[in-house]
């Protein structure tokens, strides 16, 4: 049996007369990574807070680890979930390793644990110091430490990479891997969709609060069936007159042909049967941020 950690059918969330959330249908499974990718105001932390049940759905239903969010039962799961918001509010007079203690207390966490999981996040040797003096990604390492406290099974991450360096993204991603291979559920908006790739199951796309896309990358890839380009630089003495027309000119010597996910491997197979010096190939297959484009295009259409 499939096992939910979170399920929402037919959410919808107004605030007065605007509405954040459309009619939203959504499961997260246990150990999957979840990326929740859309424009500014397109709902996602209004999303991700009717999960953690800080606020109720005009109307559906939004259930997490069995229990309706916003009910009276959730506040008891409250401790197996972790959540990394947008703006991380932190006192600048404390230091580190007394924030994550005021933290696990709230949580009912034992403090002990607390040493292990600031030298996993990175910020070990600056525990000592007050948090006033730590620079914006140190902090962004705090603020996630603490949404590790207790080993939620449900970690809820509003653009957790904002603010970090290209090798703290790495160290992120490490970690989400982690919280998966033990069975957690990620759920993460960003607007990074490029730094996604390998690291999440699917991508969800949000528009006006509506979900315009939901799978895979490699679903993602063949529902926007956009094209696959083969780039092809002749060598010195080739002519363009001895490739067929498929292949467009791009400048003297390079030429490129597009096709689709299905066609790639017999176009890869026709360039060995060309009678012509090849000098380079490369193949640009569409990036996330081509296929989040182009949703957003279909949409508007
Ligand atoms: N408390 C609120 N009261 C009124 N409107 C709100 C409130 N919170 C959010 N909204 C509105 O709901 C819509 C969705 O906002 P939300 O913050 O969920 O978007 P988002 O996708 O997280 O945006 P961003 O990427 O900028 O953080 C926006 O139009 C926003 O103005």
């Amino acid at each position: 049996m499939t096992e939910f950690h979170v399920s929402l059918s037919g959410v919808t969330k107004n605030y007065g007369k605007q509405r954040a959330v459309n009619n939203m249908d959504l499961t997260l499974r246990a150990g999957e990574c979840v990326a929740l990718a859309g424009h500014n105001g397109a709902g996602k932390s209004t999303l991700i807070k009717l999960i953690l049940g800080l606020i109720r759905p005009s109307s559906g239903k939004v259930m997490l680890l069995g229990h309706e969010a916003s009910g009276r039962a959730a506040v008891r799961m409250r401790g197996n979930i972790g959540y990394l918001p947008e703006t991380v509010a932190l006192h600048p007079s404390l230091t580190g390793a007394e924030t994550l203690a005021f933290y696990a207390r709230l949580k009912r966490q034992p403090v002990s644990a607390n040493a292990a999981l600031l030298s996993r996040v990175g910020i070990a040797q600056a525990a000592q110091r007050r948090v006033g003096v730590y620079s914006k990604g140190m902090r962004q390492r705090l603020a996630l430490a603490q949404a590790l406290l207790g080993k939620p099974k449900v970690l809820l991450f509003d653009e957790p990479t904002t603010g970090l360096d290209p090798a703290s993204r790495l160290m992120f991603y490490e970690i989400v891997r982690e919280l998966r291979n033990g069975g957690s559920t990620v759920l993460l908006s960003t607007h990074a969709l490029s730094e996604l790739d390998g690291h999440t199951d699917r991508i969800v796309v949000m528009k006006n609060g509506s979900k315009i896309a939901d799978g895979s990358m490699s679903q993602l890839r063949h529902t926007a069936g956009l094209p696959i380009r083969i780039r092809l630089k002749l060598g010195d003495g080739s002519t363009a007159g001895l490739l067929p027309d498929v292949w467009q000119r791009i400048d003297e010597s390079k030429f490129e042909l597009a096709c689709t996910e299905s066609d790639k491997v017999d176009a890869m197979r026709s360039i060995g049967t060309l009678n012509v010096a090849i000098d380079d190939i490369e193949i640009h297959t569409p990036s996330l941020d081509d296929m989040y484009a182009h949703f957003l295009r279909r949409e508007d259409l």
